[in-house]
């Protein structure tokens, strides 16, 4: 669904995303993890057009994305949901909402379905996104994304912020998004949530790609060790 080669994204002369190269599969769940600053938000703003690519290519569903507008790729079924949500705290949650909506895409994704999918927004529906809590502003930016119906969700910190019952709560409607057949790509600082919720571990140090595995060929310790970049023998310190 989404091949990505040797990509550079870069903020004036540095180098934050390095020759990254990562290609994604249709209905697969994909977990992106590393530190702060490893380069996981321009990554993933760089797929979604928010960002410009220095070099190297991004193909999706068989089309070269690379230099298209972020409009165009939520036209043709891509979509990110932001750290930090990036809501219009002043509109109400119906109006973020029917914000998403900027495509004619096709699919299930109405106004009505995701007041079902996300019942916490109902009561909330009329109430100012400001005044929402963080679990109800990530389920209203999860939200906004599904409005244009895409075919690969990404998410980036997902549970940042969010006490461990609403992170229960985004990731039950996580998993009904799931259910659909939406290929979706997140990025989750629980090595525990990500493991158990993923098919796939990509960890990101230093803007390149160090470890990518199917969840079931890895463990917290090897991804741990990629993620400090450390040695096998250090990894029990770095815990
Ligand atoms: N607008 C910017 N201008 C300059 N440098 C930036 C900018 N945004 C990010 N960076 C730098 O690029 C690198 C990668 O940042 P990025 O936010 O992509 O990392 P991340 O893995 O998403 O981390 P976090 O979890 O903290 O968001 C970091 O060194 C960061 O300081």
């Amino acid at each position: 669904m989404l091949n990505i080669s040797d990509l550079d994204v870069r903020y004036g002369q540095f180098r934050a995303v390095q020759g990254v190269s990562l290609s994604i599969i249709k209905g697969e769940t994909v977990s992106l993890i590393g530190a702060n600053g490893a380069g996981k938000s321009t990554f993933l703003r760089a797929i979604a057009g928010a960002l410009p690519c220095h070099q190297g290519r991004i193909t999706f569903k068989d089309e070269n994305i690379t230099l298209s507008s972020a409009s165009h790729r939520v036209q043709r079924g891509l979509a990110l949901v932001p750290e930090g949500r990036r809501l219009f705290s002043d509109m109400t949650v119906e109006e973020n909402l029917l914000l998403g909506k900027t495509t004619n895409r096709d699919g299930e994704w109405t106004l009505e379905r995701i007041f079902e999918t996300f019942p916490n927004l109902v009561k909330r529906r009329t109430a100012k996104a400001g005044n929402l809590s963080g679990g109800e502003q990530q389920a209203t930016a999860i939200g906004r994304a599904l409005m244009s119906n895409p075919e690969l969700l990404i998410l980036d910190e997902v549970s940042l912020g969010l006490s461990p019952l609403v992170v229960d709560q985004v990731y039950d409607s996580i998993e009904k998004l799931r259910q659909t057949g939406t290929t979706i790509v997140l990025v989750e600082q629980d090595l525990a949530r990500a493991i158990a919720f993923s098919n796939r571990a990509v960890c990101m140090l230093e803007g390149r790609i160090v470890l990518d595995k199917p969840c079931a060929e890895t463990n917290r310790d090897e991804i741990t060790q990629a993620y400090f970049g450390l040695d096998p023998s250090q990894t029990q310190e770095a815990i």
